[in-house]
C-alpha cells in the first residue's frame, strides 16, 4: 500500500515543494528584471538624457559615468541609441577583466560589447517599448532591458534608447541565493537540449526550470536543490507508523479471532458435542457450564436440555407404556418375552438353572358373570398386587401375559426352588382372601400355576421352556385348580395346551 499509494504521493508532494520553491526564484529574476527597468527608466525619462542624445548635453558622460557606478550599481553596460538605433554612446565593464571602457562605437576597448549591442538593435528597430529579455551570452547569462528616451515630462517623441546589461554571474547569483534562501545555479542550453526536470540523488533532490531568451535556439535553466531531510524523515516515520499499524492490527484480528474461538466457536462447538451425546442418550453429559452462560448460547442450552429431558420422561413414558399393562402396571407379555429370551441366552452361556411359571385365575369368566367387569378388573390389579410382592421379595419378574393370566420368570432357580416359590404364590393369592362365591374351587379367588424348569437331569430345550410351563398349567387347570404343578415328561404325553392366550 505504501509503496503504490503513500510513497509516489509523498514523492508528488515534495516534487512540488521544490517546484514552488524555483518558482519563487523565478519570480525573483522577474522583479530583479523589473527593478533594472525601473533603473534604466529613470534615466531614459531624465532631461540631461534626452539633452545628452541630441548632443546638446556634452559634459553628459563625464558627469554621469565612472567605473565606480558601473560596479556599484552592477551595470555590465549601460548603451545609448539614437532615433534611428545606430550605437550613441557606450559605457561597460568588460566581463573578463572588468577594464572599464566608454566609446561611441563597439570597436577596440569596446568591442566586447558588440554580441550585446547586436542583440539590443534587433527589438529597437521592431517596436518602441519598453523591452525586457534575457540573453545567453557567453561569458555569463544576462539580463537586457530597453527603454525609449524622452523628456522627463513624457512631452514629445522619443529621441533614442537606452539598453541597460546586467550580468547573471556569480556575484548576482550569490544575492539572489541570499534573498531566496536557496542554493541557485544558473546554465546556458540549447532548447532541444532543454527541459523541465526533477532528479534525485540520494539525500537531495534537484530540479530546474527552463527560461527563454533572445535567442529560440538557446535557453537558460534556473535550477535549485532541496535537501530530502524532512521527506526522508517523513518516510521513516510512515514506514514505523505502518509496521505499528499492521502489528496493531494483526493483534486486534488475533485477539477477534481469539475472543470468537472463546465466546462463540467453544461454546458452539461444546453445544454441539452436548447435542450429540444428548441424542445419543449418553448420561455423562454435563450441560452444567453451559447452561450457567447469559447469552444466547446458554439459551439455547437450556431450552435444548429442558426439550431434552421432555422427551427422555415421555420417551421413559412411551417405553412403561409399551412394555408394562396399563391395568396392573406389571410387566406384560412384550418385556417378559425380551426378557425371558435374554435369560435363556445367559443360561445357555453360564448354565445356571432358569425356571419359568404361568399362573392363571380360576373361573375367572365366572367371576366377570357374578360381580361385573369393573369388579372383575378390581381383582385383576389385587392380584397382580400380590404376586408382585413375592416376586420383589424373591427378585423374580412377573408379568401379566393374558386377561387372567401372569407369567414368572425366575433365572438362578432350581426347579425345588421354583416349586417353592410357586406355592408361595399360589397361597398368597388365597391370602388376599378376595371373595369369589360364583367359582366351584373355593370362596376366594385362587389361582393354578404351571411350572417349566431348565435345570440338571430335566431333559427339555430352552425354546419348549414356556410351553412346559403351560402344559404344566393345563394340567393344574384339568386337575382341578387350585394347586401348583411342575412340568414332568409324562404330563406332555397328556396336555395339548399351548401359551397363546392373548392380553
Ligand atoms: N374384568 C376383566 N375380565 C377379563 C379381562 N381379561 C380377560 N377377562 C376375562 O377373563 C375370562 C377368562 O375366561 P376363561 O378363559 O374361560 O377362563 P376361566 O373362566 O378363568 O376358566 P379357567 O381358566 O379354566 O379356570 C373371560 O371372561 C374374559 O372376559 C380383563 O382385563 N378384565
Amino acid at each position: 500500500m505504501s509503496k503504490w499509494f503513500i510513497f509516489p504521493a509523498l514523492h508528488k508532494e515534495e516534487r512540488g515543494i521544490i517546484n514552488q520553491e524555483l518558482q519563487r526564484i523565478e519570480r525573483s529574476i522577474s522583479l530583479a528584471q523589473q527593478e533594472l527597468l525601473a533603473q534604466a527608466r529613470d534615466w531614459a525619462n531624465w532631461d540631461d538624457t534626452y539633452a545628452f542624445v541630441q548632443d546638446r548635453y556634452p559634459r553628459y558622460a563625464e558627469a554621469n559615468f565612472s567605473p565606480e557606478m558601473m560596479k556599484e550599481m552592477r551595470y555590465q553596460l549601460i548603451a545609448f541609441f539614437d532615433a534611428s538605433g545606430d550605437v550613441y554612446f557606450l559605457s561597460g565593464l568588460a566581463p573578463d577583466s572588468g577594464a572599464y571602457a566608454t566609446c561611441t562605437r563597439a570597436v577596440d576597448d569596446c568591442a566586447w560589447m558588440v554580441p550585446y549591442v547586436d542583440s539590443i538593435q534587433v527589438p529597437i528597430k521592431s517596436t518602441d517599448q519598453h523591452q525586457s529579455f534575457l540573453m545567453p551570452s557567453v561569458s555569463a547569462p544576462a539580463m537586457v532591458v530597453i527603454t525609449p528616451i524622452v523628456r522627463t515630462d513624457g512631452s514629445g517623441p522619443s529621441v533614442g534608447w537606452l539598453a541597460k546589461v546586467r550580468l547573471m554571474d556569480t556575484k548576482w547569483m550569490a544575492q539572489m541565493e541570499e534573498v531566496t534562501g536557496l542554493p541557485i545555479t544558473i546554465d546556458r542550453q540549447f532548447t532541444a537540449q532543454a527541459t523541465p526536470s526533477t532528479t534525485i540523488k540520494g539525500d537531495t533532490i534537484y530540479a530546474q526550470h527552463i527560461l527563454p531568451t533572445n535567442v529560440p535556439a538557446i535557453s537558460i535553466t534556473v535550477g535549485t536543490q532541496l535537501n530530502r531531510t524532512h521527506y526522508l524523515a517523513s518516510l521513516n516515520t510512515i514506514r514505523y507508523v505502518l509496521i505499528w499499524t499492521a502489528c496493531l492490527m494483526l493483534f486486534v484480528i488475533g485477539f477477534v479471532l481469539w475472543l470468537m474461538e472463546r465466546i462463540i466457536l467453544k461454546p458452539l462447538k461444546a453445544l454441539s458435542i452436548f447435542a450429540k451425546h444428548a441424542s445419543e442418550e449418553d448420561t455423562r453429559l454435563d450441560s452444567a457450564l453451559l447452561c450457567q452462560r447469559n447469552d444466547e448460547i446458554g439459551m439455547l442450552a437450556r431450552s435444548f436440555e429442558q426439550q431434552l429431558t421432555r422427551q427422555r420422561k415421555l420417551n421413559a413414558e412411551l417405553l412403561n407404556l409399551s412394555t408394562h399393562d396399563s391395568l396392573t402396571g406389571l410387566p406384560n407379555r412384550r418385556l417378559f418375552d425380551q426378557r425371558l429370551q435374554a435369560a435363556i441366552h445367559e443360561m445357555e452361556a453360564s448354565s445356571q438353572p432358569l425356571a419359568v411359571m404361568m399362573l392363571d385365575i380360576d373361573h375367572f369368566k365366572l367371576f366377570n358373570d357374578h360381580y361385573g367387569h369393573q369388579k372383575g378388573d378390581e381383582c385383576l390389579r389385587q392380584v397382580a398386587q400380590a404376586l408382585q410382592s413375592v416376586a420383589t421379595a424373591h427378585d423374580f419378574l412377573i408379568a401379566r401375559t393374558g386377561g387372567e393370566e401372569f407369567s414368572a420368570l425366575l433365572p438362578d432357580t432350581s426347579a425345588q426352588h421354583a416349586k417353592h416359590i410357586g406355592q408361595l404364590l399360589h397361597e398368597t393369592v388365597y391370602a388376599l382372601a378376595f371373595p369369589h362365591l360364583a367359582s366351584p374351587v373355593a370362596p376366594y379367588v385362587t389361582i393354578s400355576v404351571g411350572i417349566g424348569s431348565l435345570d440338571e437331569g430335566i431333559d427339555i430345550s430352552p425354546s419348549t421352556l414356556m410351553s412346559t410351563a403351560d402344559q404344566a398349567l393345563y394340567s393344574a387347570k384339568a386337575a382341578g385348580r387350585h394347586q401348583v404343578i411342575a412340568f414332568t415328561p409324562s404330563i406332555a404325553n397328556t396336555s395339548v395346551h399351548t401359551h397363546d392366550t392373548p392380553l
